[in-house]
């Protein structure tokens, strides 16, 4: 597999009048990766997104998709599918139209039935968009980002107003995209989807990455944390531990294992029981909460 990015962002810059919404961003995105943008609202991932896809022109910076300008529209687009947040499709058409349609504007060649089993939608090929439920719509525009199977996948809020197994299916479909070499861009505020797929993040706040890197790479800035209840007659811990507003003990740790064992080791030896024990690895939760503090 080529090792040449598919996506390449240096030093972008955009201002909306004397708005800097995007702030010298520079990322790439590597053949068949899963890369997911996310960020504060407002943080400039669609505006980001707008670019990369051809929508809207930088103010400076170079962005490069299968190493052209996305200007070059003829040579870009077909090979790329974009999920928009709306898709916009006009509401007097079935959905067996809006999807033959996505064919034509893509300039890519798919069989429609396929497509339509694709995103579980051939009951509803004879209805109107408009008598659609908000999570049939938010299907009909997936179909818009898998048409043609292209190589580079944009995925602005895919599962955002779904059912659970709608989300399942929506994450096997691009699982199969995935094993057939696809590459995928990803926003989302479930964080827990990113945290499960995501090969890279880039987690962005006020026009700029707050932090980018892969899943453990983000979380391993935080300490984890071990929570529990202890009776007020338990002897002097042997880890060091804050006192939260409900009265547990909370140890904060990079060494979650171990800390763990000894923790237990002393309520073994001391007969405490640890009540409402919990303990977990830091969370892209916790990367994002930290982000104002
Ligand atoms: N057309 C526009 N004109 C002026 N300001 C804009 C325009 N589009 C976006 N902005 C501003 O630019 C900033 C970035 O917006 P953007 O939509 O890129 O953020 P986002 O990260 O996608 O946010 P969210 O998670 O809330 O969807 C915001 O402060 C927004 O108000």
């Amino acid at each position: 597999m080529s090792t040449t990015p598919v996506i390449e962002v240096e030093r972008l810059n955009l201002t909306y009048g004397d708005f800097h919404a995007v702030k010298d961003l520079s990322f790439e995105v590597r053949p068949g990766e899963l890369y997911a943008l996310l960020g504060t609202n407002g943080a400039g991932k669609t505006s980001t997104l707008e670019v990369v896809e051809g929508h809207r022109r930088p103010t400076s910076g170079t962005v490069r998709v299968f190493g052209r300008s996305p200007d070059d529209r003829r040579a870009v687009r077909p090979r790329m599918g974009v999920m928009l947040q709306e898709s916009g499709f006009s509401p007097d058409l079935t959905v067996r139209e809006s999807v033959g349609l996505v064919g034509r504007l893509t300039r890519r060649t798919d069989d429609v039935d396929r497509v339509l089993d694709l995103v579980d939608l051939t009951g509803r090929a004879r209805r109107k968009v408009s008598q659609l439920s908000g999570g049939e719509k938010r299907r009909l525009d997936f179909a818009t980002a898998v048409y043609g199977t292209p190589e580079l996948i944009f995925l602005d809020e895919p599962t955002t107003g779904l059912d659970i197994q709608s989300r399942d299916a929506v994450w096997a479909t691009v699982d199969r995209l995935r094993e057939n070499g696809a590459t995928i861009v990803l926003t989302t505020h479930y964080l827990e989807e990113a945290q499960q797929r995501a090969d890279r993040i880039g987690l962005m706040h006020e026009g700029a990455f707050h932090r980018e890197g892969t899943v453990s790479e983000l979380t391993r800035t935080l300490p984890a944390v071990i929570r529990f209840s202890l009776p007020a007659s338990a002897p002097t811990l042997p880890v060091r531990a804050a006192v939260d507003a409900d009265g547990k003990a909370v140890v904060e740790t990079f060494e979650l294992q171990r800390d763990l064992h000894l923790l237990l080791g002393w309520a073994q030896d001391h007969s405490v029981e640890l009540r409402d024990l919990a303990a977990g690895p830091t969370r892209l939760d916790d990367v994002f909460r930290a982000i104002n503090s």
